[in-house]
């Protein structure tokens, strides 16, 4: 069953040029879908547009059936306030107020819903800690007393507390090390193992995406010049952008799915 289904998508911020053309693309209930692309291309621009974040200038963006691009003023405003789509920016400290706590942090999209008695919202925002691998004692603290990786499970707990239907992550682990970048990987992973997350993660890593994706769509200068299943994707591109991402990603190789 399709829960994002965007169609013909334009984007511009001028008269000059359109950043993102004719953009189509679709998540199903339970996958999780890749979006790779060079810089400048206008990933950040999709995951804007898809939120609702930037004017759309064409096209349609379908998530279970409601046109969100047709959303303006109040309905819009309503909408954002379900929480049904979060998105995770790609960088933490920018996107977390140094002034509040991990609690207001991570509870805010509660309260902001109204949907989650008061009384209920402490025990809701440790869940959703525990569930991104942090400790709920981390409640009381401030962005500026965590460390990079756990800053950024703490946008992640902000963005699922609410048990969103689609989590659109932009580039959450380019401001990683290693290790807490195979870790977010894995948590995002395992959301959708065990939560049913639907998910499109933005990265202009390659290998990123390759271990963690069901499908991959490339975006070169504003379009979608590709998209299929991960395997076929990395073993048959079908566009020399694709073809010089594959070659220049020796990574790769370890991260193919294995055979069928
Ligand atoms: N608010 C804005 N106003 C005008 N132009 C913008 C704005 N935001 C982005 N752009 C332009 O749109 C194009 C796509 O930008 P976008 O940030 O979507 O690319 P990206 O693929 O996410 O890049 P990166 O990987 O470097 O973050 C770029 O040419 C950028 O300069």
């Amino acid at each position: 069953m399709t829960l994002l289904d965007v169609q013909g998508l334009t984007v511009a911020y001028d008269r000059r040029r359109n950043v993102l053309t004719d953009v189509a693309l679709s998540v199903g209930v339970g996958e999780i879908v890749g979006v790779v692309g060079e810089t400048g291309s206008g990933k950040t621009t999709l995951a804007r547009a898809v939120a609702g974040l930037v004017p759309v200038r064409a096209g349609t963006i379908g998530l279970a059936g409601t046109d969100l691009a047709g959303l303006r003023g109040r309905a819009l405003r309503d909408f954002r306030r379900t929480g049904r789509l979060q998105l995770v920016f790609q960088d933490p400290l920018r996107a977390l107020d140094p002034d509040w706590d991990v609690s207001a942090l991570v509870g805010e999209q509660l309260a902001v819903a109204g949907t989650v008695p008061v009384a209920e919202r402490a025990e809701r925002v440790a869940d959703a800690l525990r569930a991104v691998g942090l400790d709920p004692g981390l409640a009381v603290r401030r962005p500026a007393q965590l460390s990079g990786g756990q800053r950024q499970r703490v946008l992640l707990a902000r963005a699922l507390v609410g048990k969103p239907a689609l989590l659109i992550a932009d580039e959450p682990v380019s401001a990683l090390d290693a290790t807490s970048r195979n870790d977010v990987l894995a948590l995002l992973a395992g959301l959708r193992e065990h939560s049913g997350t639907s998910q499109l993660v933005i990265s202009h890593d390659l290998p990123s995406l390759a271990g963690l994706a069901d499908r991959i769509a490339v975006l070169y200068r504003g379009r979608i010049v590709e998209h299929g299943p991960v395997r076929r994707v990395l073993e048959e591109p079908s566009h020399p952008y694709t073809a010089r991402l594959v070659a220049a990603t020796p990574r790769l190789r370890r991260l193919r799915p294995a055979a069928a």
